[in-house]
């Protein structure tokens, strides 16, 4: 309400408290009238004035031309006092001086015109009273006014105000060189207390042309305080594409919450990796869940997980996972695979001349268009489904790859049809640098404890127009924002509600990843091939959930007319595997703590012992190993780990072992595996 509508309750107030004698009569009349008689005084004035001319100046042809000239000039200067008023009340004052002015000169020469001075006076006055009680009304009307009042910005305008179902949008515009957008920004939480709505409801859109004109918009009601649970809608479209939208919740005007993952050149959107991030409660969780299940209920995906936290959320979902690890060394083994497929996949697309992945990439090659045979017949290759790597707790397997690392994969894996998702539950640069932060693309934030944080995660653009998940905290499960390709960026600040999954949600969910088995992508050949290369049995032997598929095996592996064969790296196919490793050298058996009691093997036992610890860890699937894996084999063997690491360095330069992103870790080259 506005304070000049108090003040008249206040009135009103005063006025049924007053006495009800004729002198209180009198007073309470003269009250109300007093408002209303500056019109009437000034058309008194006027008719003095006329009388008064009329008995100097009548029949003075010189004080014609000057009341005339006077009258004329009067009226001009009220039309221009009123330029920076509306135009009605412009034209009304000019209209109301030129009428007096003229009967003032009228009745100073040609004597008082009683008739015209009593009907055209009482008019004026009147008409002015009518714009007075009018504008009273007006303003008791138009909150938007007095909002703008309260909260510091009285000089700003409201332009083309826009309702909708639970949506209010108003230009505003500034007041030049005096405001500008940055004091909107700073105003909305006042906006949000003066309308008493949470203040995430009211988010400012500055106009990127302007300094000071932008959109307010205020969304009334919270429709994301309704939790609904997942199960009520279930996947949004089941047997579609990846390429369809992924839909993940709500908005909070109920507008679906949606994101892509490959990119649509068509449609001016580029491919995205997802960063989910908000602390602990925040409804990361079921977020995760959320976009999962819709992955999965696509036919052209795979989907590769790595969880340290045991599935615990996710375990309904395995069967329809084409690859889940759980714990640091299967998820580094899962990140050599990753980089080794980025090539393979981006090399195959080239030749099926796709520029970049697209749905038609995950059907049989029929397309003449899109053959990798010279001559263009279609060339009939199995198809690429896209690949979506998930990597929650991301922290650790971040850690694991290092920065730069990560970064040149998430580049690449963009044009291989490939998204990398990773979840974090502290989103902060000790956790992720900001060079990987924008690599990933998208953000799907929740609840986070602070403002650092939350500008950590969303652009600044977005935290100034309102958003503010520092707010919800863990307080508010399920509500994020989302920035991503193909949403305006003016969506960007508004609010989302993920659905919510409880027990009841798990017998849809094992629907869900059972169908996903059944119907949804099988892993491609090309994809297969450079995974086994790199992680071998840790792949080829990757537990299928009971799924009733059936065997491991990957279609086309050994098929000689797909040009596959035998999982041997085309650089390792001169490498001996029967060659030597250099054994124990003199002084490299020094050991770190102490030399342990017992046997010491002799050099060549030593080397003998160490090549079947690479076996045997291959065919564990712990492909990827370094020192701290064989602390116990050195307590049995009695030899050092200082030994060990140099062993490592040898049977590297030998071809036995990959370096990976890590200092001290290495990959075992499953070429050299036995079969
Ligand atoms: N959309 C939602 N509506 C209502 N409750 C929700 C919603 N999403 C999640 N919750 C509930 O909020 C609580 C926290 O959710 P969740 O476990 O997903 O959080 P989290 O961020 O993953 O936390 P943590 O990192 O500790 O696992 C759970 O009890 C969950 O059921």
């Amino acid at each position: 309400m506005t304070s000049k509508n108090t003040d008249t309750e206040k009135d009103r107030e005063e006025r049924l408290k007053g006495e009800s004698s004729a002198s209180g009569l009198r007073s309470w009349l003269w009250h109300r009238a007093k408002p209303y008689a500056p019109p009437w005084i000034v058309t008194g004035v006027v008719g003095v004035a006329g009388a008064g001319g009329h008995v100097l100046w009548s029949g003075s042809a010189a004080a014609g031309v000057g009341l005339t000239l006077a009258s004329v000039t009067l009226t001009g200067a009220a039309w221009w006092a009123g330029k920076n008023a509306g135009p009605q009340r412009r034209l009304h004052s000019a209209i109301t001086v030129a009428a007096g002015s003229g009967w003032v000169t009228g009745a100073a020469l040609a004597g008082p015109l009683p008739d015209l001075f009593l009907i055209g006076g009482a008019t004026a006055a009147l008409s002015w009273n009518l714009r007075q009680t009018l504008r009273s009304t007006e303003r008791t009307a138009d909150p938007s006014g007095s909002l703008l009042e309260k909260v510091g910005l009285a000089k700003a305008a409201i332009k083309n105000a826009k309702v909708e179902p639970n949506r209010v949008t108003a230009g505003l515009v500034l007041e030049p060189g005096e405001q500008t957008n940055d004091d909107v920004t700073r105003a909305l939480p006042r906006v949000a207390s003066a309308l008493d709505v949470p203040p995430t409801a009211v988010r400012y859109l500055p106009d990127p042309d302007s300094a000071r004109r932008g959109e307010l918009v205020v969304v009334p009601v919270d429709m994301l305080a309704d939790t609904v649970r997942w199960e009520e809608e279930g996947p949004s479209h089941p047997g579609g594409s990846i390429t369809d939208p992924l839909v993940i919740g709500v908005y909070d005007d109920g507008s679906p919450l949606l994101l892509w993952l490959p990119g649509d050149k068509e449609a001016g959107r580029n491919a995205t990796h997802v960063l989910i991030a908000g602390m602990t409660g925040s409804g990361k969780g079921d977020g995760a869940l959320n976009l999962m299940t819709e992955i999965l209920s696509r036919t052209d995906v795979i989907f590769w997980l790595s969880d340290p936290k045991g599935f615990q959320d996710f375990r309904p979902l395995l069967p329809g996972i084409d690859w889940a690890v759980e714990g640091g060394t299967p998820t580094e083994v899962m990140i050599e695979a990753v980089k080794a497929v980025i090539p393979a996949r981006t090399q195959w697309l080239g030749q099926h001349s796709y520029r970049q992945w697209e749905a038609a990439a995950a059907q049989r090659q029929t397309d003449p268009k899109h053959s990798c045979r010279t001559g263009g017949t279609p060339c009939g290759c199995e198809g690429l489904p896209f690949h979506v790597a998930w990597f929650e707790e991301a922290g650790v397997s971040l850690g694991l790859l290092g920065d730069d690392a990560f970064n040149s994969i998430a580049n690449l894996a963009r044009s291989a049809g490939m998204a990398l998702v990773v979840s974090l539950q502290r989103p902060s640069h000790d956790q992720l640098s900001t060079t990987t932060r924008d690599a990933l693309g998208s953000r799907l934030c929740f609840g986070v404890p602070n403002a650092m944080a939350a500008s950590f995660m969303l652009p600044d653009a977005v935290i100034d127009a309102g958003a503010a998940p520092e707010r919800w905290a863990n307080r508010r499960p399920g509500y994020c924002y989302l920035i991503t390709p193909g949403i305006p960026e003016e969506r960007y600040s508004s609010p989302g509600r993920t659905r919510w999954f409880t027990d009841t949600a798990t017998s849809l969910m094992e629907t869900v990843a059972q169908w996903a088995a059944r119907n949804g992508a099988r892993v491609d050949p090309v994809t297969a091939r450079a995974a086994t290369g790199v992680a071998g049995s840790a792949y080829t032997d990757r537990s299928q959930p009971d799924t009733g598929t059936g065997p491991t095996e990957e279609p086309g592996m050994d098929d000689p007319s797909t040009g596959t064969g035998p999982a041997v790296d085309p650089e390792d196919k001169d490498i001996d595997p029967e060659a030597d490793l250099p054994g124990p050298q003199p002084g490299d058996d020094a050991p770190l703590f102490g030399e342990p009691a017992g046997r010491k093997p002799s050099p060549d036992q030593a080397r003998e012992l160490f090549a079947q610890a690479l076996d045997e860890f291959a065919s564990e699937g712990r492909m990827v190993i370094g020192p701290k894996d064989f602390m116990d084999w050195c307590d049995t063997h009695n030899l050092s780990r200082s030994w060990v690491s140099l062993r490592l360095k040898d049977a590297a330069v030998d071809g036995r072992l990959e370096p990976t992103s890590q200092t001290g870790r290495w990959r075992i080259v499953p070429a050299l595996t036995p079969a």
